[in-house]
C-alpha cells in the first residue's frame, strides 16, 4: 500500500503540486493521468522519495518513506524512469543481461557478489518481457522499444512489492503497449503508473487519479473518471466515449482556436 497525503511541492516559488492524496492498494494498478506539465512525474518522484514534499506525507506499507533508507526503499519500491531521466543507467557500457542484474542490488550486502539465485530471477524477469534475445547485446545498441521492455525486467528482477513507472509504454508498438501493460498488471504488485493514452488507461487502471495545475480534479473508477464532463475542461479537446466489443475507448477532437 502507498499512502500520500496533502502532498505540497514547489520548484521554488512555482507550486506544483497542492493538497494531493493518493491511495494505491496492493496489487491494484493506479493510472496518473494528466495533461503535459500537470504534476504527474513529480507526484511519481515523492511517492519514492526520490523528492521529498514540502507539506504531507508519503507511507509505503504504513511506513513514512523518510524514515527509510535508499536500500530498504529499493526493497519495497521498484521505479521505472522514462529512459532520459537520470538513474535509468541505459548510457552505462552495460550488457542487456548485466544492466537486468542491477536489479538485485538491493537484496545483495555491502561487499555481496552476484548469486545463482540473482541470475535465475534476473533470466526470469528478461524472459517475461521477452527479452531473453537480447541478454548479450550492449544496451547502448538496442532500440528504444527494446530498451523500455529491459528497463521493466531489471524492476522487475528487484522483486518489489511495489512497482512505480513513468509512462512504460513510450516507444512500444501497439503489440507491446498492450503486453506491458498486461504483464504489469499480471504481476499482483502494487502499481502506479503515468500514462498518456487514456484508453489504456480505461483498459489497465483499476483506479485513475486525474491531475490538473498539479491538483487532483478526480479520483476513482476509470469508467466513473474518463467522461468528457471531467476530462474536457482539463485536455481543453472534445472528448467522444466510445463502446469497442465492451471496452471503453475514447476519441479526441482539436477545439476550433479561440477567434
Ligand atoms: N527541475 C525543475 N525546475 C523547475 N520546474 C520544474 C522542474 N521539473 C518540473 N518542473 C515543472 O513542474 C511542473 C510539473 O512537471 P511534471 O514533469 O511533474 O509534469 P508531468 O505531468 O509529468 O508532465 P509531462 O506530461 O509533460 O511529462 C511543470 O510545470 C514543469 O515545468
Amino acid at each position: 500500500m502507498i499512502r500520500a497525503r496533502g502532498l505540497e511541492f514547489a520548484h521554488g516559488r512555482h507550486a506544483v503540486l497542492r493538497g494531493v492524496d493518493v491511495d494505491a492498494a496492493d496489487g491494484r494498478v493506479l493510472g496518473l493521468l494528466g495533461p503535459n506539465g500537470s504534476g504527474k512525474t513529480t507526484l511519481l518522484r515523492l511517492l519514492h522519495g526520490a523528492l521529498r514534499p514540502r507539506r504531507g506525507t508519503v507511507e509505503v506499507d504504513g511506513q513514512d518513506v523518510a524514515g527509510l533508507s535508499a536500500h530498504e526503499l529499493a526493497r519495497r519500491v521498484a521505479v521505472v524512469v522514462q529512459e532520459t531521466d537520470h538513474g535509468s543507467g541505459t548510457d552505462l557500457p552495460l550488457t542487456v543481461a548485466e544492466s537486468v542484474l542491477l536489479g538485485r542490488t538491493p537484496h545483495r550486502g555491502r561487499f555481496g557478489g552476484t548469486t545463482a539465485q540473482d541470475v535465475r530471477v534476473a533470466e526470469a524477469a528478461l524472459r517475461r518481457v521477452g527479452g531473453l534475445p537480447l541478454a548479450g547485446r550492449r544496451l547502448v545498441e538496442v532500440s528504444g522499444g527494446e530498451r523500455q521492455r529491459i528497463l521493466i525486467a531489471r524492476a522487475l528482477a528487484q522483486s518489489a512489492q511495489h512497482l512505480l513507472l513513468d509512462e512504460p509504454t513510450n516507444h512500444l508498438d501497439v503489440r507491446y503497449q498492450h503486453e506491458v501493460l498486461s504483464l504489469v498488471r499480471s504481476l499482483g504488485t502494487t502499481v502506479v503508473v503515468v500514462l498518456h493514452d487514456l484508453s489504456l488507461a480505461a483498459a489497465y487502471c483499476d483506479e485513475v487519479v486525474l491531475l490538473h495545475d498539479g491538483v487532483v480534479r478526480a479520483a476513482g473508477d476509470p469508467a466513473e473518471v474518463l467522461v468528457p464532463a471531467l476530462l474536457e475542461p482539463v485536455f481543453e479537446v472534445d472528448v467522444r466515449r466510445l463502446d469497442h466489443h465492451g471496452e471503453l475507448h475514447l476519441a479526441f477532437r482539436p477545439r476550433p482556436p479561440r477567434g
